[in-house]
């Protein structure tokens, strides 16, 4: 089984006039990686950030952290350059968003960076198989894309568990609403990149909000492989 278990601070949810220092401390807290939201205020109704704050993040944070990409945006296929020259790891775009899939996908691999997929509630996992094969990672939306802080659809676990059967080695991330309280039926489900913003940025003690996600997910990724 090639995927393990990782947990991705949405740093949306931080105290945004001290992003860097937020991102230090979600590393030092035991995140795998960092997942940052992009927002264009055209595909979602919130505006964020674009390359130059991903830009100064890489320069503050050192090459290590994974830079996770949530592009929220439309027209995905204009920031793959520059986001791969800011310091960008993964370029996840939405299905929703483009009329070619492929290339995009290969416009980002030959960028340097994995290429990963995401589809919003309302998006059948039938029309993400066709570029299963092609991709890092398989997003599954959790809540409607635009804010933090929203209600887990718990309705979006039968394309997770889709997913999982038809490609058990791919990445499968969920995003939106994800916590404690949520966490046990994304990992059955077989997710196994969890984003988690307020549950875990909100928290007095987000180490262990970090290492809890962690534990239940590994030990349902432990139990599904001595299931096979
Ligand atoms: O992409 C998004 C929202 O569009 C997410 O990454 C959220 O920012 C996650 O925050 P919580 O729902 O966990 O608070
Ligand atoms: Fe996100």
């Amino acid at each position: 089984m090639a995927y393990s278990a990782r947990i991705g601070p949405s740093i949306l949810s931080s105290d945004l006039s001290c992003l860097g220092s937020e991102c230090v401390r979600m590393m030092e807290c035991g995140a795998d990686y960092l997942h940052l939201d992009v927002m264009d205020g055209h595909f979602v109704p919130n505006i964020t950030f674009g390359h130059p704050m991903v830009e100064c993040l890489r320069k503050c944070l050192g090459q290590e952290p994974f830079f996770d990409m949530h592009m929220m945006v439309s027209r995905p296929e204009q920031w793959v350059k520059p986001m791969a020259a800011a310091g960008a790891n993964q370029y996840t775009f939405h299905l929703e968003a483009t009329s070619n899939p492929a290339a995009l996908i290969k416009d980002i691999k030959e960028s340097g960076m994995k290429a990963g997929l995401a589809i919003k509630p309302g998006t059948t996992v039938e029309e993400l198989a066709p570029w299963a094969n092609q991709i890092d990672m398989a997003l599954v939306m959790t809540v409607e894309p635009g804010f933090g802080g929203q209600k887990f659809m718990e309705d979006m676990m039968p394309k997770v568990m889709w997913l999982r059967n038809q490609f058990p080695s791919l990445d499968i991330e969920v995003d939106g609403g994800v916590g404690p309280d949520t966490i046990h039926c994304c990992a059955e489900a077989g997710a196994n990149m969890i984003v988690s913003g307020s549950a875990v940025i909100g928290s007095d003690d987000p180490r262990s909000v970090i290492a809890h996600l962690r534990s239940v997910v590994a030990e349902a990724i432990q139990k599904r492989s001595l299931d096979r």
